[in-house]
């Protein structure tokens, strides 16, 4: 279990984390998205105990990260955003130096690195000079010193960063099978990444938490959409007065009839409020030509969250 208090962080004058709180359990791939400057990386170092913070608190699995460093530390793998990697190393011999930077035992280390080589996809190249691999496969030598030591938290800064859309889709499948194994917290600016790998969705704004949902809670309709044929004269005072909606906005026209979204009092309460809505529109005499829960987007939330930044 993440448990991250209140964080700040400023560096100077600029607060580039502002008061971010949030909780993540065990098993949860986690994506946190916000533009470039938004916050990511700083709050990733702090997660990882590389960047401590102004003030606030983070605890991983009960531990204070502020006096228990080292022991988070050997819980957590870290892809940096741009990996400091050795060109001039063999993919093997990187791996058994970072073997020994993560504190794996000499005995176990061969068996600790076969494996993270097989999980990488990455035996072909194991013999081969990191400066001559692609973007794609220094990438996942990334990885696999992040997992060398089996940690059960990953921590992964814009791990897609400069791939080719076939190599993107190598990375995304290779994050899914080790979110198997380990809680996985992704950052990324992109929002198709977040979709197609996370649960859960954190947006960094300016620094702070603007939205913090699941896929799931995402996909939830909050709101009933209608279209009939009443105009909005009529219409609006009839549908806000039927139980369980608490206001009625008037949409764009498209499509046949009028268009209204209904905001439920309680998320709980669609599939009780929708046949009441039905029947009060068949009493009214109206033609009803759609009633359906809106389906929040994540791409819609984000592109209104970018505009209170004029982005
Ligand atoms: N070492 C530093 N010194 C001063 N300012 C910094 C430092 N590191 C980051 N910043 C600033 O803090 C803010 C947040 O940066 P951060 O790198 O955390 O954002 P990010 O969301 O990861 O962005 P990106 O997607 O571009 O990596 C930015 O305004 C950045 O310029």
């Amino acid at each position: 279990m993440i448990r991250v208090e209140s964080v700040t962080r400023t560096y100077g004058d600029l607060v580039a984390v502002d008061q971010v709180s949030f909780q993540i359990g065990q098993g949860e791939i986690v994506g946190l998205l916000g533009h470039n400057g938004a916050g990511k990386t700083t709050i990733m170092k702090m997660l990882t105990g590389y960047l401590e913070p102004t003030s606030g608190s983070i605890e991983i699995d009960g531990l204070d990260i502020a006096t228990c460093r080292e022991a988070v530390q050997s819980r957590i793998g870290y892809l940096p955003e741009n990996d400091p990697l050795y060109p001039e190393m063999t993919v093997i011999d990187y791996l058994d130096y970072s073997a020994s930077l993560h504190g794996v035992p000499t005995g176990e280390r061969d068996k600790k690195i076969r494996e993270a080589i097989a999980s990488t996809e990455l035996s072909l190249k194991a013999a081969d000079t990191i400066g001559t691999l692609s973007r794609g496969y220094r990438q996942r030598v990334g990885v696999a010193q992040a997992i060398l030591h089996t940690p059960r938290l990953l921590i992964l800064d814009e791990p897609t960063n400069g791939l080719d859309p076939t190599q993107v889709q190598h990375m995304r499948a290779l994050i899914r099978t080790l979110a198997k194994r380990a809680t996985v917290i992704l950052s990324t600016h992109i929002l198709q990444e977040v979709q197609a790998i996370c649960d859960r969705v954190i947006i960094i704004r300016n620094g702070r938490k603007a939205l913090d949902a699941t896929m799931d809670e995402l996909q939830a309709g909050r709101r009933l959409l209608v279209a009939v044929d009443a105009g909005p004269e009529r219409a609006l005072g009839v549908l806000k007065s039927v139980k369980g909606i608490q206001s009625v906005e008037r949409m764009e026209e498209g499509g046949p009839g009028h268009r209204y979204a209904l905001d439920l009092v309680g998320q709980d309460e669609l599939a009780v409020t929708a046949p009441r809505v039905a029947s009060q529109i068949a009493t009214a005499g109206w033609k009803l030509y759609a009633l359906q829960p809106e389906s929040r987007n994540l791409e819609t939330l984000f592109g209104e969250i970018s505009a209170q930044d004029g982005r």
